[in-house]
């Protein structure tokens, strides 16, 4: 099948190339010229596991291009992903302008009929504002070719995003017309060998359902992040309730890791937008509004620790940092706890050095030449002259480290572990101050 991606992100480069992989003509088109550059020079943009192997099978295989010509993406796919971002707007609503604008291009340039598939992230209403969009460009151009507008969101996680994608739980399909759900069928076969995985339903229920489902996983940790903090004062350790709570299968094993909060460009932005929709229809989501809340609070609770165990004002001290990006095996920082994180621990005038295996570029762009915050080549290098080591990111190479060379390089000797990493039992055993979420 033909198939055009507009948005090479981690969603729209992950969905061409997989969708190559199968055997799809994908064109994959960005606005960012150097994006497309680094693609067709045979790299990546991006950080994400096992996807740059696919895309290269895939672009000598010719069955995967990348262009920055929106009018040659436009008549190239019968189907048409659109997978460009949509960033918080100031009141936290989702600014559509990318999505509408690739509605306007694909409209302004289709030749034939297209189902227009909608994978970004998008309140409830904007399949109706896409298909407006397109019936506005081909009345312009007198132009009278059918289309079909079809909600498809995207369930897949950084780090795992293409495994996600090749193997999804769900597939969830919001359609209105016969034609869009057949080629739809068509399209995820691949997906589904094993068991039907499509889920069909109506285009708002497909665009509620994506919101749904982060909230629901962001309320999940709230909630665990609120109970971990409780436990503190009680005495109780988060990680043996969390596996006594797990093993009910009504609950589940899955997003209920206590820690230094949620971050990344999902949780944060889709909980505001879900928010804000609610508060347009004069529907105070009280749920949303306190997981929200208890998140902003949960990312400065390791700060908080430091500052009980080395007093408000920091200047003086100087902080290793393990963990930049938002979560293991990504670069992303967007929205990452790292970043409230070291900006407090700067604003009250400590300084830090930091290792992160992959999102130390991704951080010198962020801070920019900032002076109090330096980076480490390899993970032990953060302690040299350090007063304590904080954990924000639970890289797999953090899991074990020599714990006693920890100890004799930290000034203090005092872990703060912002993901429950280690077991406090270990850690006093090798002398080390030990402090997590919610542990005893
Ligand atoms: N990142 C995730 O894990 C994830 C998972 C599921 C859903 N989503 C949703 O998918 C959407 C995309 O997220 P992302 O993380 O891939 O975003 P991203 O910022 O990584 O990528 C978006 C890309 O779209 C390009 N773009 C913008 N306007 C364009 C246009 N008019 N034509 C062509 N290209 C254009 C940008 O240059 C950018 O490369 C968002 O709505 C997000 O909420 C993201
Ligand atoms: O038990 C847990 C699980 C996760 N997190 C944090 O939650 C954030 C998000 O993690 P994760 O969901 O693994 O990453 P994302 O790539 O942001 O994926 C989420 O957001 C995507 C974008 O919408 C969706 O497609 C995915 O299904 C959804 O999991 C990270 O900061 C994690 O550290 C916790 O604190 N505790």
């Amino acid at each position: 099948m033909k198939i055009t991606v507009v948005g090479t992100g981690y969603v729209g480069l992950v969905s061409g190339a997989c969708l190559a992989d199968v055997g799809n003509d994908v064109l994959c088109l960005d606005v960012d010229p150097a994006k497309i550059r680094i693609l067709e020079d045979g790299g990546i943009p991006i950080h994400e596991p096992g996807l740059l192997e696919i895309v290269r099978r895939n672009v000598d295989a010719g069955r995967l291009f990348f262009t920055t010509d929106a009018e040659y993406a436009a008549r190239h796919g019968t189907v048409q992903f659109i997978a460009v971002g949509t960033p918080p707007d100031e009141d936290g609503s989702a600014d559509l302008k990318y999505v509408l604008a690739a509605a306007r291009n694909i409209g302004k340039h289709m030749d034939d009929y297209r189902v227009v598939v909608n994978k970004s992230t998008v309140p409830v209403g904007t399949g109706d504002r896409v298909r407006e969009a397109i019936v506005a460009e081909l009345a312009a151009r007198e132009a009278g070719f059918p289309f079909s507008v079809v909600s498809n969101p995207e369930f897949l996680k950084e780090g795992a995003a293409v495994d996600d994608f090749m193997r999804p739980d769900r597939i969830i399909v919001g359609a209105g017309d016969e034609r869009a759900i057949d080629l739809m069928r068509e399209l995820y076969g691949p997906f589904q060998r094993n068991r039907e995985k499509m889920l069909v339903m109506d285009v708002r229920s497909a665009e509620l359902t994506k919101y749904a489902a982060n909230a629901m996983l962001a309320t999940r940790i709230s909630f665990m992040n609120e109970l971990a903090n409780l436990a503190e004062t009680l005495g109780a350790d988060i990680e043996l309730v969390r596996q006594g709570i797990g093993s009910d299968p009504r609950i589940g094993w899955h997003f209920l890791y206590a820690g230094c909060g949620y971050g990344g460009s999902c949780f944060p932005k889709d909980v505001k937008a879900l928010i804000n929709t609610g508060n347009e229809r004069g529907h105070d989501l009280l749920i949303l509004n306190a997981v929200e809340a208890a998140n902003e609070a949960q990312k400065l609770r390791l700060v908080d620790k430091v500052v009980a165990r080395f007093g408000e004002d920091l200047s003086g001290r100087h902080f290793g940092l393990w963990g930049l990006a938002f979560k293991p095996n990504t670069d992303d920082m967007r929205d990452a706890p790292s970043r409230i994180i070291v900006a407090e621990l700067l604003r009250r005038g400590a300084t830090v050095v930091a290792y992160d295996p992959v999102a130390m570029d991704e951080a010198r762009r962020i801070f920019g030449d900032e002076p109090r915050l330096a980076y480490a080549e390899r993970p032990m290098e953060v302690l040299e002259g350090a007063d304590a080591l904080i954990i924000v990111t639970e890289w797999k190479e953090f899991r074990s480290p020599d714990f006693i060379r920890i100890k004799q390089m930290l000034r203090h000797a005092v872990v703060f572990d912002g993901r429950n990493m280690y077991e406090p039992s270990v850690m006093a055993r090798v002398g080390l101050e030990y402090y997590g979420i919610g542990r005893r």
